[in-house]
């Protein structure tokens, strides 16, 4: 079988790391390098926390692609990085396969727009977890019969971006779906602005931050006596590896731009 060249952007971060094992772990990959900001490291070895391995450190991503010819760009780093990284790689040829979230609407019609325009392969998937993606399936099928919904995300206090891509992501699934509908009372004021979390077409997304959480999502329907709660939990960050590694597989077989893993699991 082939092996598909792999640059991984972000390779110290808690997702890199994870990708980082999980790319030398799968024999049908090859790491030919990664990519980080800083200017400190030769090889991924001398990283702290990662396996033994003379993959080269890059600072400069055009550079690395066009010396390491690489199949594949794993990005898992920060909206601002990520963006630059995606184009790039998309500019160099490289199938792009980003975990990074906080992307605007505008940004990945962006990507869309120079994916087409160059007939390549991307797929950006704010979530790789498949009980995560069953989650957001299960939601958009309940709220064909329950209109109000209030989704609960729950992150470790690191994360950067609120709300959640994963709840941005449902929130849109529910929403192409959903009967329009302005939620909670017409005369409803926050005492405090905020109380009732950020209106995602009239449906309310709210963001928990604590230590020691990694990342669960909760969406709440409710009607006349009755509720359903949808739940997932990721307890570490290897629970999206299996969702990585397919994406890395079905981004080689495609020449099109890609939002969301649902889209590519049967
Ligand atoms: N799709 C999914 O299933 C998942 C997505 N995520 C998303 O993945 C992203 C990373 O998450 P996480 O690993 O927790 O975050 P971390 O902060 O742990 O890791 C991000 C890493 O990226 C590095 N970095 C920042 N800018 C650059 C750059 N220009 N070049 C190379 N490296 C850079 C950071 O370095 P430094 O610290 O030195 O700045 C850091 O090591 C987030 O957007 C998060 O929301 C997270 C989990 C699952
Ligand atoms: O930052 C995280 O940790 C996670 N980010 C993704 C998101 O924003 O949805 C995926 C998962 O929730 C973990």
């Amino acid at each position: 079988m082939k092996t598909v060249k792999i640059v991984i952007a972000g390779p110290r971060g808690r997702m890199g790391q994870e990708a980082v094992k999980m790319v030398l772990e799968t024999e049908t990959f090859e790491l030919v390098g990664v990519i980080d900001h800083r200017d400190h490291w030769r090889t991924v070895g001398e990283m702290d926390g990662l396996p033994a391995s003379d993959a080269p450190v890059y600072t400069d991503l055009a550079f690395c692609l066009e010396k390491e010819a690489p199949d594949v760009l794993i990005d898992l780093t920060t909206p601002e990085s990520g963006m630059f990284h995606t184009k790039t790689a998309i500019h160099y040829g490289v199938r792009p396969v980003v975990g990074t979230t906080g992307f605007s609407k505008e940004d990945l019609t962006e990507l869309e727009e120079l994916c087409s325009d160059r007939e390549i392969g991307c797929i950006i998937a704010p979530n790789f977890a498949v009980g995560a993606i069953l989650m957001m399936k299960f939601s958009q099928m309940a709220a064909r019969y329950f209109t109000d919904v209030e989704i609960i995300e729950l992150h470790h206090d690191r994360k950067l971006d609120a709300p959640s891509g994963t709840a941005v992501k449902t929130a849109e699934m529910i929403s192409a779906v959903r009967e329009p509908k302005k939620q909670g009372h017409q005369d409803e004021k926050e005492t405090i602005p905020g109380a009732r979390g950020a209106d995602f077409d009239g449906m309310h997304i709210h963001s928990v931050r604590l230590p020691g959480l990694v990342a669960h999502q909760q969406v709440m329907f409710g009607s006349d006596g009755q509720s359903l709660t949808v739940r997932h939990d990721s307890y570490n960050r290897a629970s999206f590896m299996s969702g990585v590694k397919l994406a890395v597989d079905t981004v080689m077989k495609m020449d099109s731009f890609v939002y969301g893993l649902e889209n590519i699991i049967e």
